[in-house]
């Protein structure tokens, strides 16, 4: 079979350990840079724009970082936020922001929002995934209890399904991986049309002869 095939390469605009191992899982070969975009609503910004404009901004900034040639490259920006009604949970400040984001997710079901953006110099797709998920009823020792553990403090919502957090929730609708970062879902189709390799080279090879 010919194989011309060239692939493109990938930089992950993230610093999230977490989208690194979602992308490792599939076998995409990146390199990872970690673009400072400043997160701050506009006035007026609906939390969907916000999360995708963000989105392109770290894509658009990781294309700024790199100094190998863009050619063939493709830089890839996301961003995650819990929507508790119409409530907007990023990651917590400190305990007091933190225990309010737990009282509003007690016993009730939320929406996880990733915008995902994979750029190049010269196209551009983009996406985004809600997962629905359902808390149980949190009492106050398990959320000062939780706290204490450090794992929420660098999470959307103040809490990680992939850790510990797993036992906060009682059901999940929808893409896990989403919940985790990188809605892997989504993101494959994004790859394949971007001629971004993954374990299944093969498509490009056979779509290539
Ligand atoms: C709800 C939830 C969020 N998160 C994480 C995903 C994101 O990494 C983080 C939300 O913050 P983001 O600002 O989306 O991402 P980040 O700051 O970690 O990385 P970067 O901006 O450099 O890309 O919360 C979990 O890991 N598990 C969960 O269950």
């Amino acid at each position: 079979m010919p194989n011309s095939f060239a692939a493109s390469r990938l930089l992950l605009a993230s610093g999230s350990p977490r989208r690194a191992a979602l992308l490792a899982q599939i076998a995409v070969p990146f390199s990872q840079v970690t673009p400072a975009v400043p997160e701050q609503r506009q006035a007026g910004e609906s939390p969907q724009d916000y999360i995708q404009r963000l989105a392109h901004d770290k894509a658009e900034a990781g294309l700024q970082l790199t100094d190998e040639s863009n050619a063939g490259l493709w830089s890839l920006g996301a961003d995650t936020l819990v929507l508790a009604g119409d409530r907007v949970l990023e990651k917590p400040r400190d305990f007091a922001d933190f225990e309010s984001m737990m009282r509003a997710l007690s016993g009730t079901e939320h929406s996880v929002l990733t915008a995902l953006c994979l750029r190049s110099t010269e196209r551009q797709f983009s996406r985004q995934v809600e997962t629905r998920v359902r808390f149980r009823h949190l009492t106050t020792t398990q959320i000062d209890a939780y706290w204490r553990t450090g794992e929420p403090a660098d999470k959307a919502g103040g809490y990680g399904i992939q850790g510990l957090g797993a036992a906060l929730v009682e059901s999940i609708s929808g893409s896990y991986s989403n919940v985790v970062g990188l809605p892997l879902e989504a993101l494959v189709p994004m790859l394949e049309h971007a001629a971004i390799p993954y374990w299944c080279e093969s498509y490009w090879q056979e779509a290539d002869s």
